[in-house]
């Protein structure tokens, strides 16, 4: 593999044909150099682009195609192209590398045929940068190109330094966030799967809807989700469409999240009266499903959410339910000092680094840092005594991350049962959560909780703990 030893001025270069940039992977170049440059979401920003730029649907699910497979994979394509340029990447302009990313990802992980792929690239390096990058990128990309995925997988993995690095290489992981799905898994006694899980982080998710309890049906040309009963996923439809159509009473939601919303409700009969709580709410997805589940039961339930404009979102989210929800904007872990001993079932879905939803936010695997776990499990932990403080005696408490962390996981949930063991007992998790699923759950480890997984059931690495107080 012969790397591009030119400068990056590259005058030597031969003169790349003029092309018009096609506008979608426009849209995805400048939505990658948002996400580089001022941290935006692609998942917030791209859909606004598309609007911008006024791309047909086939346009739209392409830029969205390279926008996303290029954040993923981006680990992987920053090695080729340290190898392919003979340099590490930071020794690349960052526009330039944004292009590079790009035209990597269309060469190795798409069917757009090589020459449109470099001659587009090209186009777009001529509106970023020097006319000189124009050459550099022409170089590099046809370097990439002279090999096989596999060939450069072969080769990526040849120079990894240890195991850990190449299955960070190969699968687009820090080796941090490698290292801690492998404790995870092993916790569980499945750490031989740690490279189906990374492979599925990969994967594009479904579109998962929920048809809110009581509120909506499940539509017959739909295909109800495997475990989470209110669940599905659209048959022919367009799942927007259904969602608008439904006024909100049809939301889309992971199957993931349904099952850690319907563990708390369903855990036990409802009580007419019952009062709620669902501490940390923004931005309203579970609360709504906890809001329908309530009315059903003749429950009462209290939305918090320490973010104002995150606060709004819930509002909205609950307008779809005939249900009045006050919706508090404390401080969660005042709460508990504020209304002691005040609500029967608490949900916590507490801020955590996100790292089970790496399917959908695929940013999020480069931003964050084992710095922000540590962050995390301090507030996790001043949520969870809050609620527990807030928890009626025989209350129940269901602690949920959308992230497989052990610290962030079953590590605080045995803190708290240490620091609180003469109030605070575990729920038997597992057999609740499978009591309400439509189908069996291949769970492992600890029964106390349930940790759900991409790669075995095609859901985010939601955890669920459920706890009583005494
Ligand atoms: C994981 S999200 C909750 C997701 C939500 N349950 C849903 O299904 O849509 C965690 C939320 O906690 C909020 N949050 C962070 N710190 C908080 C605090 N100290 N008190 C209350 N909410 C907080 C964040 O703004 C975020 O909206």
């Amino acid at each position: 593999m012969t790397p591009q030893n030119r400068s990056g001025h590259a005058g030597r270069a031969a003169r790349p044909q003029q092309t018009r940039v096609q506008p979608s992977r426009q849209v995805a170049l400048d939505v990658l150099q948002a996400v580089r440059e001022s941290d935006a979401y692609a998942n917030l920003l791209l859909p606004t682009r598309i609007a911008r730029a006024g791309l047909s649907p086939a346009d739209a699910a392409l830029a969205t195609e390279l926008t996303y497979g290029t954040l993923r994979l981006q680990g992987f394509y920053d090695r080729v192209i340290t190898i392919a340029a003979g340099r590490p990447v930071d020794r690349i302009d960052p526009p330039l590398l944004d292009v590079l990313r790009l035209g990597a990802h269309q060469l190795l992980s798409t069917r757009v045929a090589a020459h449109a792929a470099v001659n587009e690239s090209v186009g777009l390096a001529r509106t970023v940068g020097s006319r000189s990058g124009t050459g550099f990128v022409n170089g590099v990309l046809r370097e990439v190109g002279r090999h096989t995925v596999e060939e450069w997988r072969d080769e990526v993995a040849r120079r990894a330094k240890n195991d850990d690095d190449r299955l960070s290489a190969l699968y687009s992981h820090p080796v941090w966030i490698v290292r801690a799905f492998r404790r995870s898994l092993e916790n569980e006694g499945r750490g031989e799967e740690l490279e189906s899980l990374l492979e599925a982080d990969n994967t594009a998710p479904r579109v998962n809807l929920i048809a809110l309890p009581g509120l909506a049906e499940i539509p017959d040309d739909a295909r109800p989700d495997r475990f989470s009963p209110p669940g599905f996923t659209a048959g022919g439809g367009d799942p927007q469409g259904m969602v608008e159509a439904a006024e909100g009473r049809i939301r889309v939601q992971d199957e993931g999240s349904q099952l850690a919303a319907l563990a708390l409700t369903r855990a036990q009969a409802v009580t007419p009266g019952e009062r709620w709580l669902d501490l940390c709410a923004g931005p309203g997805g579970k609360a709504a499903l906890l809001a329908a589940e309530a009315l059903a039961g003749g429950a009462e339930l209290v939305a918090n959410e320490l973010v104002p404009a995150r606060a709004q979102l819930v509002r909205r989210a609950l307008a779809a339910v005939p249900l009045d929800v006050p919706v508090w904007e404390l401080d969660g872990t005042v709460v508990g000092r504020e209304h002691p001993e005040s609500f029967d079932r608490i949900l916590l879905d507490a801020p955590c680094t996100g790292l089970g939803a790496l399917r959908r936010r695929p940013e999020a695997r480069w931003r964050k840092t084992p710095r922000d776990v540590s962050e995390l499990t301090a507030l996790q932990t001043a949520l969870l005594d809050s609620a527990v403080a807030a928890l009626k005696p025989g209350g129940l408490l269901a602690y949920v991350t959308c992230s497989p962390h052990v610290a962030e996981t079953r590590a605080i949930v045995a803190d708290a049962l240490k620091r609180h063991g003469d109030v605070l007992e575990a729920e038997e998790t597992a057999t609740i959560v499978q009591g309400l699923a439509a189908e069996r759950l291949d769970l492992a480890g600890d029964p106390a909780a349930v940790q759900l997984w991409p790669h075995r059931h095609v859901t985010d690495a939601m955890f669920i703990a459920l706890l009583r107080k005494r």
